[in-house]
């Protein structure tokens, strides 16, 4: 079989290392033939593509972002399935690896379920809002640098006597602000999940200035705060027409500065959080979702994906991991109240 892998979507440290399992574990034990598709479903639509053999994966379980590139296409522009399907024929292409978030594997659903294309998926997203998954890899690497900038962000909020409110990713869920939140010890932590009124982040912000402390806000690029009907977000749409977030950071600090007299200063981690170095756990997690893939190619599964079950690999429906977000539920929101303030 001649197998196709692309990455679509936001980039994800541990990208490289599912392509390495998949591709050592096809030629290994399927003796299986691979293409890399360059920029996600734009390659496929234009027949961007070249061999991918075992010595272009040689060391890359450690390498950030990806080396098949990445885009926000549309699987349905441009020809759509139809174009892809003459790609892949003229190409010889028996199957796609589809590595993406909830937007690229709702995608692969639909081109599995809906036009019988051979598609399966590789969870990724450093926002973990992919349901019937317990973690996404990417994941574990964002919160463990958003953790290390808080630490190092708080020496100067120390220093200084300041507030510092630090802006993470995530979209419409909280994961890394809460994981991060709870690393780093923040006073605050505000989750696009659960509104929060200005009057309780003022209280949590004075209680933690009153105790001696630098106050250190989380805040996630969804935050909605109370009595807002929406994410506060100054950046408008990106290319390809999706809202762009970020800006809650900037909109809290002049708030909390003029509420309390508390001299504050708002920081956005943005990319930072997507770059460099896969963690460990975000190695060997993306590994095992690569190598799962081919077994679900071998059996044929399309429309199914790799995910992680307590420390096991499992196979899902895609569309099932689509169906809703996976988001900070209430019992983690009420378990780190009592640490906030
Ligand atoms: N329901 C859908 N059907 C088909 N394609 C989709 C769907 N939702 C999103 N996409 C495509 O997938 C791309 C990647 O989704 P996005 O949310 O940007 O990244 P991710 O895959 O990481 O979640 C989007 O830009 C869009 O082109
Ligand atoms: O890289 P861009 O286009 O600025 O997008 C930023 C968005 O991508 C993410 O980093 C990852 O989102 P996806 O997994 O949906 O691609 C979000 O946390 C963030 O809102
Ligand atoms: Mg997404």
């Amino acid at each position: 079989m001649n197998i196709g892998i692309l990455t679509s979507g936001g980039d994800a440290p541990g990208l490289n290392a599912v392509i390495r399992g998949a591709v050592r574990k096809g030629i290994r034990e399927h003796g299986f033939i691979f293409t890399g598709i360059r920029d996600g479903w734009r390659g496929l639509l234009e027949d961007d593509m070249y061999p991918l053999n075992e010595v272009d994966v040689r060391g890359l379980s450690g390498r950030g972002g990806t080396i098949l590139g990445t885009s926000r296409t549309h699987p349905y522009s441009d020809g759509g399935p139809e174009q892809m399907k003459k790609v892949m024929a003229e190409r010889g292409l028996d199957a796609i690896i589809a590595i993406g978030g909830e937007g690229t594997l709702s995608g692969a659903a639909r081109l599995a379920n809906d036009e019988g294309m051979p598609v399966v998926g590789v969870p990724k997203t450093i926002d973990n809002d992919l349901d019937n998954t317990d973690y996404t890899f990417g994941f574990d690497t964002a919160a463990a640098i958003a953790t290390e900038s808080i630490d190092r962000i708080r020496t100067t909020a120390d220093s200084h006597h300041r507030c510092m409110v630090i802006e993470v990713m995530g979209r419409n869920v909280g994961w890394i602000a809460l994981h991060a939140g709870m690393a780093a010890g923040a006073h605050a932590v505000l989750l696009p999940e659960f509104p929060v009124s200005y009057d309780q982040i003022t209280a949590w912000v004075t209680s933690a200035w009153d105790r001696g402390r630098a106050p250190i806000v989380v805040v996630a690029e969804g935050f909605v705060p109370a009595g807002l009907d929406e994410a506060v977000s100054d950046k408008g749409l990106d290319k390809h027409g999706r809202v762009r977030l970020g800006g809650i950071g900037e909109h809290l600090a002049p708030i909390i500065d003029e509420r309390t007299g508390i001299e504050t200063r708002s920081v956005v981690l943005g990319h930072l959080q997507r770059g460099g170095e896969p963690t460990a756990y975000d190695r060997v997690l993306a590994t095992r979702l690569g190598m799962a893939s081919i077994d679900i190619i071998a059996q044929q599964k399309w429309g199914w994906m790799a995910a992680l079950s307590g420390t096991s690999i499992t196979h899902v429906e895609m569309s099932d991991a689509v169906d809703r977000l996976n988001t900070v539920p209430q019992e983690r929101w009420e378990e780190i109240q009592i640490l906030l303030g």
